[in-house]
């Protein structure tokens, strides 16, 4: 029954099953936690080889190949001309965006900025007595690529990517940033993914979406230069494009279909979690929404405040088939055991909805992001809180982190010995050189030691 005592709608019954509670070590329970433990592990194989078409296709004819599988995914009347956004669009999107959403955009811009900074590495050097000058030196890549989700037909603009790629790139001083995002059926890309766009410092902006923007990204066609670094999350295509190119081009992380692991007592509010659930099972059909909690009365009370959110739930689809797919709820024996299962899982964002939230933070080991606290709600990290919003899914939070500034700079080793260093230190070398059977690398080293 709902809680106002009503009875549900026959369709909201039926739809029950779209919301599965189990004990976490009940035999679905553990079937459920071993799928989501996997689900980074194998790309099904016809997927991978869809992909690699695409890939091939875009480096063989460029920009002919974004055209095709832009009019056959996005948009049916598309022509090559409108693959590049011109400046004047810039100045239009401008009138057509509201003060407000400028204004909320800029304070997101400002708290990404000011989380980012933090994270500039500087150069440095040390000396040795003995004549050794070593150090590190920081440069930005020449270039970077950005990945600005947009469904598709350009359905679903991540506006907020474009803050939370494009603001990191711009700290790190990255000199030409191109993004890229797929266009709706007009051919058009949203105003205010323009605008933010121009607010970040991006420096070309293309209408092109999907693994073919990626394949352009990493090889370059007419119309798109190629770039050092690409950035950003995106659908299943997308992830698994940059999986394949990485090494080709510089790739920032595996941040596909997007997951909440919600950990959680009676303090919670049923509600709450219900919707913070579906802020994620709303983005994807493969996204992940899962529920921990040791309190099966809260179990309950957050399966009947999905249900009836779900109805007003305008990507209601979309979210069903995330929660029926990967999502559910788990009654675990205690909150011990919630958080050894969400270690497990890894999940992109982990709440810990409880009464206490900093007490259990030193328990948890892999997570994208963690939100602490029922007062919390993930919404508030993917729009304007400051730390990035894209983060590892598919279990990577096991050995990567959040998109930062470091993805679009490298340290530069330096080293410089004087003669006398050379003849402290040199004979090491040489030593190490012969025991590995490298003759050469032992000579270079043995001709300076005779005349430096
Ligand atoms: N992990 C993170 O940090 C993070 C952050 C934001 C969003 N996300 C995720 O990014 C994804 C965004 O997905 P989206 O669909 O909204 O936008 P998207 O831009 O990633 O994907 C849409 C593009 O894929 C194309 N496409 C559709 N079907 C295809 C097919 N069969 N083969 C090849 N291409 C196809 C569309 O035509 C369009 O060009 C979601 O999964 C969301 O959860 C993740
Ligand atoms: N939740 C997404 C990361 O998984 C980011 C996002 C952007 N807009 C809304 N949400
Ligand atoms: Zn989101």
């Amino acid at each position: 029954m709902p809680s106002n005592g009503k009875k549900f709608p026959e369709k909201v019954k039926k739809e029950g099953c779209a919301v599965r509670i189990f004990k976490a070590g009940s035999v679905p329970g553990k079937r459920l936690v071993e799928r989501l433990k996997r689900r980074g592990q194998k790309i099904p194989a016809r997927l991978e080889r869809g992909v690699r078409r695409i890939l091939a296709e875009v480096r063989r004819r460029g920009d002919e190949a974004l055209v095709d599988y832009t009019r056959r995914f996005d948009c049916p009347n598309f022509e090559v001309a409108q693959l590049r956004v011109r400046e004047e669009e810039i100045f239009e999107a401008y009138r057509e965006v509201s003060p407000e959403i400028l204004s909320a955009l800029r304070l997101a811009i400002r708290n990404v900025e000011e989380f980012h900074r933090r994270q500039l590495s500087s150069s440095w050097f040390y000396t040795r007595p003995e004549g050794v000058f070593l150090g590190q030196m920081v440069r930005p890549v020449s270039s970077a690529g950005l990945y600005v989700p947009g469904g598709a037909g350009g359905e679903t603009p991540l506006i907020s990517t474009v803050v939370m790629t494009a603001v990191p790139a711009r700290v790190a001083g990255v000199p030409r940033v191109a993004m890229v995002s797929p266009p709706n059926r007009e051919g058009r890309l949203h105003p205010a993914l323009l605008v933010a766009a121009a607010e970040c410092g991006v420096t070309e902006i293309y209408r092109v979406g999907s693994a073919w923007a990626i394949a352009a990204l990493a090889y370059g066609t007419e119309t798109i230069r190629s770039v050092s670094v690409i950035a950003g999350p995106g659908n299943i295509y997308v992830t698994v494009a940059k999986k394949l190119l990485y090494g080709e081009v510089g790739v920032d992380l595996v941040a596909g279909p997007s997951e909440v692991l919600i950990v959680a007592d009676e303090s919670a509010s049923a509600e709450h979690l219900a919707w913070d659930l579906l802020a994620q099972a709303e983005h994807d059909p493969l996204a992940t929404a899962l529920l921990l909690t040791p309190s099966g009365r809260l179990a309950r009370k957050v399966k009947e405040a999905l249900l009836r959110a779900l109805e007003r739930l305008p990507r209601r689809e979309i979210a069903e088939a995330a929660l029926k797919g990967q999502g559910g709820i788990l009654v675990t024996r205690d909150l011990e055991e919630a958080l050894e299962l969400a270690n497990a899982i890894a999940p992109e964002h982990l709440e810990l909805a409880v009464a206490d939230p900093f007490a259990l933070l030193p328990r948890v080991k892999n997570a994208g992001a963690v939100f602490l606290g029922g007062g919390t709600p993930e919404a508030l990290g993917d729009y304007v809180a400051g730390p990035n919003h894209v983060l590892p899914t598919m279990g990577a939070a096991r050995f990567a982190s959040a998109l930062s500034v470091e993805v679009f700079l490298r340290r530069i080793s330096l080293l410089s010995y004087g003669p006398e260093a050379l003849a402290w230190e040199g004979e090491a070398a040489v030593r190490l050189a012969e025991t590995e059977g490298l003759f050469a690398h032992a000579e270079a080293v043995r001709v300076r030691l005779k005349s430096p």
